[in-house]
């Protein structure tokens, strides 16, 4: 995977003549340059990485290292500190932010890849000589060859000496706060304990697949078109073994789109669900950027007009480009706490709320540094406040489908809990909708795991409105 400094073949700066400079490697000042982006204007990584590879035209062999360099120093970030810390004599914050996201790159390298030492630090203090000056190399040499003598991430976790939480933490490069709340969160309906919450952990650190779904286009011609194969659990899943989903026909023309398969049974709930009575009407309350409203559209029977509705005008947007070309669809730019229609308008409201996102972290690397516990609170409180809009919206017999890609129990199981408490409202049952799904109760609700279901770790509830 590595390549010594100078073989470079790639990356702007290399083809600049530099003669009293070394040649830098592609992979490495790509990995940097996004490192940089998130910590200096909080960019994230799987937007801008994908562009910088295309711009840059990395060999395929380099732009893979350079994805893995990236996401891995990303999510690494918890445990690539914690070496740091005690080899740094000052604290880490105290740091030029570059230096200190050059050594996070080449203490990864040492601690994770079987790069040779000598590569990762030599390639790292050449990319800290170009990047911020001769001075700060000198920093960067010596610390990181203080990381390579203490020898990999196994023997550096036994010199960290974490206990518990603490070490799972940092044996699987989460923060603790999230550690504990996937442990709340698998709580009673773990098996096997501890072995379980270990195994949720470590799927958050793997490369997802990619799922595309068929929405207006048979799943056989899409598996044909994909090369891919059908999805375990929604009846529209294709999963992706590799190649570029915008390759292909359907997805092109807008038949067919990347969703996890998650996602796909999120929005299947609101429209299996059984109901009584009228069914005409259905509202997407927080659509953007459309993914689910896109399949709601294709799967509704004939005759229900779909409203979906998003507070970003430039969500909405991107809804309408994920309706386009469906019939009898309406997309408002309104605030679901205020919202422009008339209490009891709809049949069946799909609410997927404004989350953490931690149930996506395979997806965003570095969310779960980004994200503190004191996120949460204002969620919850913003979450419940929908979910009354949302049980308002629809008339008495009326389905609301909450969602969250959170598994955090404060979003989800707190938030539905207290709604549930009402006198006019029912919970009923996730898991007899997918009867084909394994594993999927949270007592009355649904929970997806990747490491159970290989999904985005949704949580799903249902509500009726009893008058
Ligand atoms: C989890 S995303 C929805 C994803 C979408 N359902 C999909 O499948 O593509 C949550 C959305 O809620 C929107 N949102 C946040 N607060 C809102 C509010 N008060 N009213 C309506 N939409 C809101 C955000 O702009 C964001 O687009």
């Amino acid at each position: 995977m590595s390549r010594p400094s100078g073989a470079s073949r790639s990356g702007r700066r290399d083809r600049r003549p530099a003669p009293r400079r070394p040649v830098l490697d592609g992979a490495r000042l790509t990995a940097y340059d996004v490192l940089d982006a998130v910590t200096s204007r909080a960019a994230y990584a799987n937007l801008l990485l994908p562009q910088l590879l295309g711009e840059r035209d990395l060999e395929q062999r380099d732009a893979a290292f350079a994805t893995q360099l990236t996401y891995g120093t990303l999510r690494a970030r918890g445990t690539l500190d914690a070496v740091l810390t005690g080899l740094v004599d000052r604290p880490l914050a105290d740091l030029d932010p570059r230096v200190l996201d050059l050594l996070r790159l080449g203490t990864y390298q040492l601690l994770d890849l079987r790069v040779p030492a000598h590569a990762a630090v030599a390639t790292t203090v050449d990319l800290t000589r170009a990047i911020v000056g001769a001075g700060a190399s000198g920093l960067v040499n010596a610390v990181l060859r203080r990381v390579a003598a203490g020898g990999d991430r196994a023997r550096w976790l036994e010199t960290l000496d974490g206990e518990g939480d603490d070490r799972l933490a940092l044996a699987t490069d989460h923060p603790r706060w999230i550690v504990q709340a996937w442990r709340e969160a698998l709580g009673d309906e773990t098996p096997d304990g501890e072995a379980e919450l270990e195994a949720a952990l470590q799927a958050d650190d793997a490369a997802p697949e990619v799922h595309l779904v068929a929405r207006r286009v048979p799943r056989a011609e899409l598996v044909e078109q994909s090369g891919g194969r059908p999805g375990p659990w929604s009846p529209y899943a294709v999963r992706l073994g590799g190649g570029d989903p915008g390759l292909v026909p359907a997805v092109r023309s807008g038949a067919a789109a990347v969703q996890d398969e998650g996602s796909q049974l999120a929005a299947l709930l609101l429209a299996r669900a059984p109901l009584d009575g009228p069914d005409a009407a259905w509202l997407d309350m927080c659509a953007g950027p459309g993914g689910k409203s896109g399949l709601l559209a294709a799967v509704r029977p004939p005759g229900v007009r779909l409203t979906a509705a998003d507070r970003a005008p430039h969500r909405a947007e991107l809804v309408r480009r994920s309706l386009r070309g469906e019939e009898d669809v309406e997309v408002l730019v309104a605030d679901g706490r205020q919202p422009p229609w008339a209490p009891g308008s709809f049949d069946r409201v799909l609410l997927d709320a404004p989350c953490t996102g931690l149930g996506a972290l395979r997806r965003r690397p570095e969310v779960r540094w980004r994200r503190t516990g004191d996120d949460v609170p204002p969620l919850a409180e913003l979450q419940a406040a929908l979910l009354e809009r949302a049980l308002a919206s629809v008339r008495p017999g009326g389905l609301v489908a909450y969602v969250t890609c959170s598994p955090h129990t404060a979003e989800t199981v707190a938030v539905v809990d207290a709604a549930a408490a009402r006198d006019d409202v029912e919970v009923l049952p996730v898991a007899p909708l997918f009867p084909e799904v394994p594993d999927l109760s949270r007592g009355r609700y649904g929970q997806l795991w990747p490491h159970r279901h290989g999904t985005d770790a949704m949580f799903l509830a249902l509500l009726r409105r009893t008058r």
